[in-house]
């Protein structure tokens, strides 16, 4: 899907220069953590964020790196910027990965929502606003240039939330 943005893989501090937005994809948030703090993407990120002129959404476990709590695993390396805490794997092995439609505030229809080993937001902080829910929970938040996300928008084929970011980005 073209949405008119210019994109660039991000590995390194030195990738992050000129972009206004990044999106941390799924995965495996431990990985992705280790790395991002051993090759200093952590520390570009943060310095980034708290300027106020990078926007970062994060998916899955690209969202547990964002979050400020995971009180199961109070030590695992992560940037940890947004008032959220979450527990990984939340949904137990039988339930680990499902699909629903989810309403979304600012859509005019549900999205299709795939929750893969899926993460559950158990607290927002009072800057957290929730843009989505499944059921009683929150599973998609954002708070000033930071969105999160515990399911894959990726996986739909429907660019929505795509779009959303992206004006938070050229904000
Ligand atoms: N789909 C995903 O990104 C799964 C996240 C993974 N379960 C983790 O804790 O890192």
């Amino acid at each position: 899907m073209d949405l008119g943005a210019e994109v660039r893989e991000v590995r390194l501090p030195q990738d992050l220069e000129g972009l206004q937005g990044l999106v941390v994809p799924g995965g495996e948030s431990t990985t992705i953590g280790l790395l991002a703090r051993e090759y200093g993407l952590e520390e570009a990120v943060r310095q980034r964020v708290e300027r106020g002129d990078l926007a970062v959404w994060g998916t899955c476990a690209g969202a547990i790196w964002l979050a400020r709590e995971l009180p199961h695993h109070p030590a695992q390396p992560r940037l940890g910027v947004l008032d959220v805490a979450l527990e990984r794997n939340a949904y137990g092995r039988q339930v680990d990965s499902f699909e629903e439609d989810v309403e979304v505030r600012g859509l005019d229809s549900p999205f299709h929502a795939f929750f893969i080993r899926a993460p559950r937001i158990l607290r927002t902080g009072p800057g957290v606003e929730v843009l989505a829910r499944w059921g009683d929970e929150p599973v998609l938040v954002r708070s000033g240039r930071l969105m999160a996300s515990t399911f894959h928008p990726e996986l739909s084929g429907d660019s929505r939330i795509h779009r959303m970011f992206l004006e938070l980005a050229r904000g």
